[in-house]
């Protein structure tokens, strides 16, 4: 995993879109997001099957775009579907168990938010950790208080060097202190996918990336 791909890294379940998901995804990556994960959990989301089509039909958008296709949480799915990835938790499997089970290629990315953690990810051969959250936000119901960028530059000051995305209520407005911070990139869910033009909004995001 190059450091670019996390630029901006677009997440999405089918319950985070207010249009259809696919037109959704479509325009966030002609719009310019440079990584995607499928994180279908929460109110309404999908399982079974149906949560299967709906991960193969955006995987083939991304195949189609040549944007990494990230699973969150769901080992099994990310195997199944052969994704370029997997995203766990804290209180998801190790990433030694996930490192196991999954093919050499597979990017594996982790939710860290203190040194201890990102230390304990980078010594386990992580790919890239998220950090947040980096700002208040109703998308995750059980997300903790807000932790603010100054945690990534926390991080960098004390020697953690993996890729890192600042994630948590991150807008256009306040994209550009998360990089100032120290992140690599910006994990984003509905600035974008809520967005009535999510082209233009990821547009308008990747502009104070850079
Ligand atoms: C998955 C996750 N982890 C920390 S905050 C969050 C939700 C991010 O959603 P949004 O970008 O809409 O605030
Ligand atoms: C909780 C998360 C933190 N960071 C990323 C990149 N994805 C997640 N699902
Ligand atoms: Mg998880």
């Amino acid at each position: 995993m190059n450091r670019e791909q996390l630029l901006l890294y677009f997440i999405m379940g089918t319950n985070n879109s207010a249009g259809s998901p696919l037109r959704v995804l479509t325009n966030a990556i002609e719009g310019g997001v440079t990584c995607f994960q499928f994180r279908e959990k929460g109110q309404g989301a999908l399982e079974g099957a149906e949560k299967e089509q709906a991960a193969r039909d955006m995987q083939a958008i991304c195949r189609k775009h040549g944007v990494p296709f990230i699973v969150n949480d769901d080992i099994e799915l990310a195997l199944e579907l052969q994704a370029d990835g997997i995203h766990v938790g804290q209180d998801d499997e190790s990433i030694e168990a996930v490192r196991k089970k999954c093919p050499d290629y597979m990017i594996v990315g982790v939710s860290a938010k203190t040194v201890n953690e990102a230390a304990q990810a980078q010594k386990q051969g992580a790919d890239y950790i998220g950090t947040g959250p980096m700002f208040s936000t109703t998308t995750k119901a059980d997300a903790k208080s807000p932790i603010g960028p100054g945690a990534i530059t926390e991080l960098r000051e004390n020697g953690i060097d993996l890729p890192v995305v600042g994630i948590g209520g991150i807008k256009k407005e306040n994209a550009s202190e998360v990089i100032r911070a120290g992140a690599d990139g910006v994990s984003v869910i509905s600035s974008i996918s809520m967005d009535e033009d999510p082209k233009q909004a990821a547009r308008l995001l990747k502009n104070q990336l850079t």
